[in-house]
Order: structure tokens, then sequence, then C-alpha cells
């Protein structure tokens, strides 16, 4: 049994941190950039952040933030991991001295393995649809033949996830992980418990049959 591992991103409430918690996801993620319609303040991420129970980790989301921005963040929000969502270089990430995902937008005819070795201390890559003009949580899948089986980093699958296509996503990809955000949610920013929970399930129930 292989165990697929669960974060639940663009989180803007505490009620639905706590929800996600309580389905079993492994980590929250918390969208700080202004222009994200799941963007949240550092006073909003600090009382969800420090209103959680230990074993979950907390992931802080960043779009090309300037450093200045980002250190007001870190110094506020005690986050347990960083994902850079933009265009940041390695030399970027790895200057801020904290544990780093990297997320990479995958599109047609992208070499994977090459961009991921482009981020050799990045902890893991997060693979998500490249759409023109939206850094993330687009909802829409790509095309997941374009993961190579293997990569020099574990790989968290994002991009359009949800209770339905995650069992297939998990098989032909074999993530470390899996990350939602559109999916499990009522309406943009407002996480829906049930769909969490279902989910949360659906990665569950695959990572057993593995
Ligand atoms: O969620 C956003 O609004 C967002 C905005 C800008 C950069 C990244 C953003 N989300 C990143 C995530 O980690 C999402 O979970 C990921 O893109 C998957 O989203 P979805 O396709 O909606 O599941």
């Amino acid at each position: 049994m292989s165990v697929v591992r669960c974060k639940i991103c663009g989180i803007t409430r505490l009620e639905d941190a706590l929800a996600a918690v309580a389905a079993g996801a492994d980590a929250i993620g918390l969208v700080f950039y202004a222009r994200s319609p799941r963007a949240v303040s550092i006073e909003q991420a600090r009382a969800i952040v420090t209103a959680l129970p230990p074993f979950v980790t907390t992931v802080g989301l960043f779009v090309d933030m300037s450093r200045a921005e980002l250190d007001e963040v870190l110094a506020a929000v005690p986050l347990d991991l960083l994902q850079f969502h933009g265009d940041e270089t390695a030399a970027e990430c790895e200057a801020v001295g904290r544990p780093y995902i990297k997320a990479l937008r995958v599109r047609a005819g992208d070499d994977v393995a090459a961009l991921v070795d482009v981020y050799p201390g990045a902890r893991a890559v997060l693979l998500d649809t490249f759409v023109e003009g939206v850094p993330g949580g687009t909802g829409q899948a790509f095309d997941w033949s374009l993961v190579p089986a293997r990569l020099s980093k574990p790989v968290i699958l994002a991009g359009g996830l949800t209770a339905s296509n995650v069992a297939a996503a998990i098989a032909q990809v074999r993530p470390y992980a899996v990350d939602v955000s559109g999916g499990v949610e009522a309406s943009k920013g407002i996480k829906d418990a049930s769909r969490v929970k279902d989910f949360v399930r659906a990665v569950r129930a695959v990572g057993e049959s593995m």
C-alpha cells in the first residue's frame, strides 16, 4: 500500500481549514496573491495557521512576490512550507532560506523532467495546468501523459482535480501527493465540506488499492 498525500489549497476560512483537517488532509494552502479570488491577508492567515492542530502542514503560496512583502508574511505567519507559483528562479527560491516547493505550469510540448531539474533545492514540484495569464487555480487538468514515470523530485499533482477524476490521475501519474482547490469549492475561496471529504476519501481509497 502506498499513501498519497493530500493538500487542500486556497483556504480562506478557519472553518474550511478545520474541515479539511477533519477529513484527513495532510496540508492546507494559503494564497498570498492579491489578484486571486482566494487571497488571504496576513491577519486571516495567521488566525488560521495558529488555530490548527499539529501534524498538518501549512503551505504559503506566492506569485512573484517582492522579497520585502514575502519577509513581512514570513515574520507574521508561522508557515511550514513555501510554494512558489510564479516565475521565481531557483536562486530566488533558495535565497529565502525556507523549505519550498516549486509550481510548474505544464503545457503540451513541455519537457517536464528538464523543468523539474531547474529546481534542485525544492522539496517537491507541484505540476499544475498552464493557462495563459492565470498563474493557478484554473480548475483545468493538463495532459497527465506529459509527466514522465521518473522525476528527480516528488510530484504533487494539481489542476482540475475532483473526487471523480483523482483516482484516475493517481493511477496514471503515481504522484507523491495531490492538490485541489476549485474541485472542492462551493464558490471561489469557500470550500464545501462534503466535497472536501469526498475528495480525501477518494485519494485514500486509491492509495489503499495500490
Ligand atoms: O488558487 C488560486 O487562485 C491561485 C492563484 C494564483 C496562483 C495559484 C493559485 N492556486 C494554486 C494552487 O495550488 C491550486 O490548488 C492549483 O492551482 C490547483 O487549482 P485547481 O485547478 O482549482 O484545483
